[in-house]
């Protein structure tokens, strides 16, 4: 059980639904569909009087993505429609920021997607900053997904390498990301400006949509959309235009080296660095602490310091102390108040909870598994079959993925899918070949320097990236096409 009551678990059971699921997956939060919150678009929308929307991309904490038509220049965007309450915020915190890390994403071969241009859009819920972005295909987040989505581990190692590349990058210009996670780098797409809106559509379906209803049956007003859109998937074409190529996005949170942030970093708490989790500064050395959380996850899945018990700087605290190890004695002295947030003051806080068991990251990188050969395991035992909520989730990507991505839940072992997270699925994942022990020795040598309290000990992302685990598969020729 978590020491800390969860914020956001709390906040949804107080909260009551105004509108009923739109029974498409992931979507944005349909709540957010109110003065300050998300602006209500619709499939053929024109923004800015060139932008026309064609698709949906995806859709965040603060913000929906849109695929659209430059109808000015011929070409596809991304459209990022950033909520209303937050739009002021980001528009004038960190505009100087955002301005140097253009600059730096500007130069050839930066690793970094930087927005060609912004405008704001007033609408019934206000005034939203919107991005002007290039296309880029799924998020590492997406593609390396505990049991829906792994990738290769020549894949892993490239993204993991342009990653560090991208970072240090921003680093050599005196700039942090201040948001390093799987969520922000993404694979780019081969050419996107080659396909007619016809041909995109040939590729991975018409959209899918669904009207949005309320739980009361009223009509919902000019705030919401008629129709939600589910995202487009590219991992659902027959044909692969996913790059082996990562970016880096989402500055919103980036700062000068010399001037850090005072308030804590939006980032999720599992990608915190221990220092900044008890209100110290963020800096190069945080960012590269979440850069070691962001390869692991790419390797392996998930993340290291992930857990459904993870949700505030304090609850990342207590399993990065079970993974490493008691914290300097300074920092032990730091108290939580009951949302997991460092404080000061005494009548609000409490020390950590003392950690009850332990696990080390030797075993957290000797146990990561790989993809069975022909995704399937025998081990003669005979086992009780499982019957899948959504057959489709059984089903491998398609075969121009194979060098790229696999599906953990189209594994077989024995006569059982790997399916969710339970006592049988912890005894099925025993039975996956494990990570090759050369390449754990190199990962965890190389996630030991990461993974140290003091910041100042820390590697530097300039020194990972001559760090023999990226460079494995030197000189082996890349898979065909790549
Ligand atoms: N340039 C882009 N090209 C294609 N898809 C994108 C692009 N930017 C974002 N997306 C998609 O939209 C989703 C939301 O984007 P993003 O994470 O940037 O939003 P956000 O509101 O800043 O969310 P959060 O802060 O919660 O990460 C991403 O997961 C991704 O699927």
């Amino acid at each position: 059980m978590s020491p800390f009551p969860s914020p956001s678990l709390s906040a949804a059971s107080s909260t009551a639904f105004r509108f009923l699921p739109a029974g498409l997956g992931d979507t944005e939060d349909l709540e957010r569909y109110a003065p300050g919150g998300l602006h209500p678009v619709s499939l053929g929308d024109v923004y800015d009087e060139r932008y026309r929307v064609v698709h949906k991309l995806g859709a965040g904490g603060f913000s929906t993505v849109w695929l659209a038509r430059d109808e000015a220049e011929q070409r596809w965007v991304a459209l990022k429609i950033v909520v209303a309450d937050h739009s002021a915020a980001i528009e004038t915190k960190h505009v100087a920021n955002q301005q140097a890390a253009l600059r730096c994403g500007s130069q050839a071969d930066s690793k970094l997607a930087v927005e060609y241009r912004r405008f704001t859009i007033d609408g019934p819920n206000g005034r939203h900053l919107c991005l002007v972005l290039p296309v880029l295909g799924p998020s590492a987040s997406q593609l390396s997904c505990f049991l829906d989505s792994r990738i290769t581990p020549r894949l892993a190692r490239k993204a993991a390498y342009q990653a560090a590349q991208a970072l240090a990058n921003l680093h050599a210009q005196g700039l942090c990301h201040g948001d390093m996670t799987t969520a922000n780098i993404a694979f780019g797409l081969s050419d996107i400006d080659r396909y007619t809106e016809d041909h995109l559509f040939n590729l991975f379906g018409t959209p899918e949509t669904a009207p949005l209803e309320t739980e009361s049956g009223e009509e919902p007003g000019p705030e919401a959309p008629p129709f939600i859109v589910k995202p487009l998937d590219f991992l659902a074409s027959e044909e692969n235009i996913i790059r082996w190529d990562v970016q880096l996005l989402d500055f919103d949170q980036s700062f000068p080296t010399s001037s850090p942030p005072e308030d804590m970093l939006g980032t999720p708490p599992e990608f915190l660095a221990p220092e900044v989790a008890v209100g110290l500064s963020a800096s190069p050395a945080s960012d590269v602490w979440a850069l070691g959380c962001s390869i692991f996850r790419l390797r392996s899945g998930q993340g290291p310091f992930s857990s459904i018990e993870v949700w505030s700087p304090g609850e990342a605290l207590v399993i990065i102390v079970r993974t490493l190890g008691n914290l300097p004695d300074e920092w032990q002295r730091v108290l939580f108040d009951h949302q997991g947030q460092p404080t000061r003051d005494h009548e609000k806080g409490t020390p950590l909870p003392e950690s009850t068991d332990s696990r080390s990251l030797r075993d957290l990188v000797y146990n990561i598994y790989d993809k069975p050969e022909n995704g399937i395991v025998e081990t003669g035992k005979i086992r009780p079959g499982y019957q899948a909520w959504d057959e489709a989730e059984n089903v491998p990507y398609p075969p121009s993925f194979a060098d790229m991505a696999w599906k953990p839940k189209a594994t077989k072992i024995d006569n059982v899918y790997l399916h969710g997270y339970d006592d049988e699925t912890d005894e099925l994942l025993k039975a996956m070949p494990k990570i090759p022990e050369t390449e754990a020795a190199l990962l965890h040598d190389l996630l030991s320097k990461v993974f140290v309290y003091d910041p100042a000990e820390r590697i530097t992302v300039e020194e990972m990236l001559s760090h023999s685990w990226f460079h494995m598969d030197r000189g082996d020729p890349l898979p065909h096409g790549h």
